[in-house]
């Protein structure tokens, strides 16, 4: 499959094959660092390149429901197991079974370190066995394992200087050089093994850095998340419209860069750092705060957000009356920008905005964890409409949770939705397609939110169809179309277990679709 997908089909294999092919070439500038260029046109889909990764560990950073959890990651294969069910012999870190062995030197260094308080509650045996720590001191033992990968791992941007008298770099020194050093370091160098060269706090900081500005998650075939660093993946800039994506093999560890569409010569490779469906002034403060740069990409730059005015808010007119227009700020990419609006002369300053924003995203996070029912969801959207944009963020994440509870909900399955609720279930589903198509085309990051809408759509149509008799061999070919489109969608996912799930899901519905087609139009053509 990979010589097929190759950029060059006509050359042979080999290493001579791989120097020859390799569509890219390394550039570096003072902006972006080193970076990836396409020395020839890529094909969508195809391979540019596949690699094994420097490191890959625990996961960087865990969710509160994760660090009060009562089952840690197996230290050896990240399993899930019990607190205090089965520890490592040697260094007595939480392992799933006796047998599950891991990597030596790793484990003789955790073990110099002290077992947990007798005491210790689960909050706090979570933050004994730390996911973070580990993940430094693995990249640290590469120094000894792989001097190869150490160099590489080196090379990469740790943004140590700006992360100086930062909140990152106070969590850095509290919880992972400190505890490295304390527990683990200092008695490895006063054991005088001669194991490490190097482990000052200085360069764990360095470390912590390096991973925090490269970390990428990827994701074992049991669906658990893990952090790793690639030495040619990592170095792909950042844009929040992407043109490259990548698949992670859990078996092999190894990563695969694919292009996203097209790829011309001369175009950079480009991944998405931060939450693709935030709005510009979220994600440049995401970027400012963990990867210290202020992305200047075409999404950025375009107030409108490349027509899908995901930031917009309603402008409010003046006192009697609304003017229908959309407040925009005037330079996006500026923290301190006047908003202004596209249809009357009404301005707003930034504090005004960013208060608003606080106090929405406050608003929506805090309705959405309480699992909203869809009249508690229409009445929030009814009332947020007359500030925010129908598209903005917050809309589009509480229309996609209704549009999953109209039909599916306990006394809202889609038989008993009136034909007025079928509709609108179907403007809805419209509209946050478009909104995924315009952020994200080559459905790299919004794959999993595009098959929910195509799938709700596709189940929309079907009761319509069965409502709808005259109408119903074509309503049911439409939705038999956007089941495949789904299917065509999830091909990036997967690699993931959600991805993995709906689509073996949607094989089954396109297949049952299939054949309910075919009687139709079998007995049609009795009929005829
Ligand atoms: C994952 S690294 C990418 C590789 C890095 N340029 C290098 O030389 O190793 C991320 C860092 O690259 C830089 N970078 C990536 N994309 C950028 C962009 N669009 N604009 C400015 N800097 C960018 C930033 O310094 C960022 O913290």
């Amino acid at each position: 499959m990979r010589s097929m997908d190759c950029a060059h089909p006509e050359a042979n294999t080999g290493p001579e094959h791989k120097r020859c092919c390799k569509p890219i070439r390394e550039e570096k500038d003072d902006v972006l660092g080193r970076f990836w260029v396409a020395t020839q046109d890529i094909k969508a889909n195809q391979i540019i390149f596949v690699e094994e990764p420097l490191v890959v560990g625990p996961k960087w950073y865990m969710s509160e429901a994760e660090k009060s959890s009562t089952t840690v990651p197996c230290v050896g294969c990240y399993t899930p197991c019990r607190l205090g069910k089965h520890l490592c012999r040697n260094c007595r870190w939480p392992v799933c079974s006796a047998s599950c062995e891991h990597e030596a030197l790793e484990c003789s260094v955790l073990s110099l370190g002290p077992g947990p308080s007798a005491r210790a509650d689960t909050r706090g045996l979570n933050d004994f066995y730390r996911g973070d720590a580990l993940l430094v001191l693995k990249c640290l033992l590469l120094q000894r394992k792989d001097p190869k990968k150490w160099t590489d791992l080196l090379e990469m941007q740790s943004h140590e200087e700006e992360r100086k008298g930062t909140e990152l770099h106070q969590e850095a020194e509290d919880g992972i050089v400190s505890y490295l050093s304390q527990r683990f370091l200092q008695r490895l160098e006063q054991s005088k093994k001669d194991v490490l060269e190097h482990c000052e706090p200085e360069l764990l900081h360095r470390l912590c850095g390096i991973i925090e500005t490269n970390y990428m998650v990827v994701e074992l075939p049991t669906g658990i998340e893990l952090s790793g660093l690639f030495r040619q993946a990592c170095m792909m800039e950042h844009a929040c419209q992407p043109n490259c994506y990548f698949q992670f093999d859990g078996t092999t560890m190894q990563i695969e860069v694919r292009a996203g569409g097209d790829l011309k010569k001369g175009d950079h490779l480009r991944i998405t750092y931060t939450n693709i469906l935030w709005g510009t002034h979220l994600r440049q403060h995401h970027l400012r705060l963990t990867k210290h740069f202020k992305c200047g990409c075409e999404r950025c730059l375009d107030p409108t957000e490349f027509g899908s005015y995901v930031s917009a808010l309603t402008c409010l007119g003046d006192v009697n009356k609304s003017c229908g227009g959309k407040q925009l700020p005037l330079d996006p990419v500026d923290e301190q920008s006047q908003w202004k609006c596209d249809a009357c002369p009404m301005a707003m300053d930034t504090a005004y905005v960013t208060e608003l924003q606080t106090h929405m995203t406050e608003q929506v996070d805090k309705m959405l964890a309480g699992r909203p029912s869809a009249s508690e969801i229409e009445l929030t959207l009814a009332r947020l409409t007359q500030m925010l944009h129908p598209n903005h963020f917050h809309m589009f994440n509480l229309k996609h949770t209704l549009i999953q509870l109209y039909g599916n909900e306990n006394g809202l399955e889609l038989s008993s939705l009136s034909d007025g609720i079928l509709e609108r279930k179907l403007r809805l589903c419209d509209d946050l397609y478009n909104v995924c198509r315009r952020l994200d085309p080559y459905s790299i990051k919004l794959a999993i939110y595009l098959t929910v809408i195509l799938v709700e759509i596709a189940h929309t149509l079907e009761e319509q169809a069965r409502r709808n008799p005259a109408e119903a061999s074509k309503l049911l070919e439409d939705a038999l179309l956007r089941l495949k489109e789904a299917q065509q969608v999830l091909q990036k996912e997967l690699d993931s277990v959600a991805g993995k799930k709906l689509n073996d899901k949607l094989q089954t519905e396109i297949f049952e679709w299939e054949k309910l087609m075919l009687t139709i139009k079998y007995q049609q053509q009795k009929i005829d």
